[in-house]
């Protein structure tokens, strides 16, 4: 088991207007976690320092009870965290398939047909598909890669109903059967419920709410 934890940590974009303070927690492979709290808490913040995107002000992150700065972010980035982000970061140029080669050698087409793409959408440019099938290929590409944590930001927000519910299941396999720690920011009280442990943030603390 692999675990990431964040210690005391503080955040501010600009001197003194702390965004986060003195939050902490254990995320721990094989669970997925969903942090809920009103627009503008700091979700995608904490989500952005735990992917070695950005570091806090204060406090530490540490994978495996090591500061992730021991190794470097760009190696925390590389070999731990795959990040699932608002603007999907895919290739645009590329195909879905080409897309999800790039993280791993093995056949792409299983999984992106698991997130419901035709083998004709695997082939079509990025830009070509719809704003719900993008966000399925970025899971996709999360999925795929070696790395043991998936952060997820908002990754139901374009999708229907029915495709949210089979994305988040899919979500939770992940962390269930195959051992990923998946830590998804969300709006959704439906995603909510499939996740082992909701954490809240709101009024700059993280609290864990209890699931009954
Ligand atoms: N680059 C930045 N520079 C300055 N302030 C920023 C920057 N990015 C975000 N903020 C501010 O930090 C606060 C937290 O933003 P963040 O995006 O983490 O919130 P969030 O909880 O993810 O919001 P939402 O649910 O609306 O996506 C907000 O007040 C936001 O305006």
């Amino acid at each position: 088991m692999s675990t990431l934890e964040f210690k005391n940590i503080c955040y501010a974009y600009e001197k003194e207007k702390w965004i986060l303070s003195e939050v902490s927690a254990v995320l721990e492979t094989g669970k997925i976690y969903a942090v809920l709290g009103p627009s503008g808490s700091g979700k995608s913040t904490l989500l952005s320092l735990l992917g070695g995107l950005d570091t806090p002000t204060k406090g530490n992150i540490l994978f495996n009870g090591e500061d992730i700065l021991e190794k470097g972010l760009e190696y925390h980035r590389r070999n731990r965290v795959s990040l699932i982000f608002q603007n999907y970061n895919l290739i645009d140029y590329m195909t879905p398939l080409e897309n999800t080669a790039l993280i791993a050698k093995q056949d792409g087409m299983p999984i992106l047909k698991r997130l419901g793409l035709t083998k004709e959408e695997a082939r079509r440019n990025i830009l070509k598909l719809s704003g719900g099938q993008q966000q399925r290929v970025a899971v996709a590409r999360a999925l795929i890669s070696a790395a043991s944590v998936i952060l997820a930001d908002e990754p139901t927000g374009n999708l229907d109903e029915n495709t949210a519910s089979e994305l988040t299941d899919i979500l939770r396999e992940s962390a269930h059967q195959f051992g990923k720690c998946v830590v998804v920011v969300t709006h959704s009280q439906a995603v909510a419920e499939k996740a082992d442990v909701v954490l809240e943030l709101k009024h700059k603390k993280l609290k864990e709410r209890e699931i009954l």
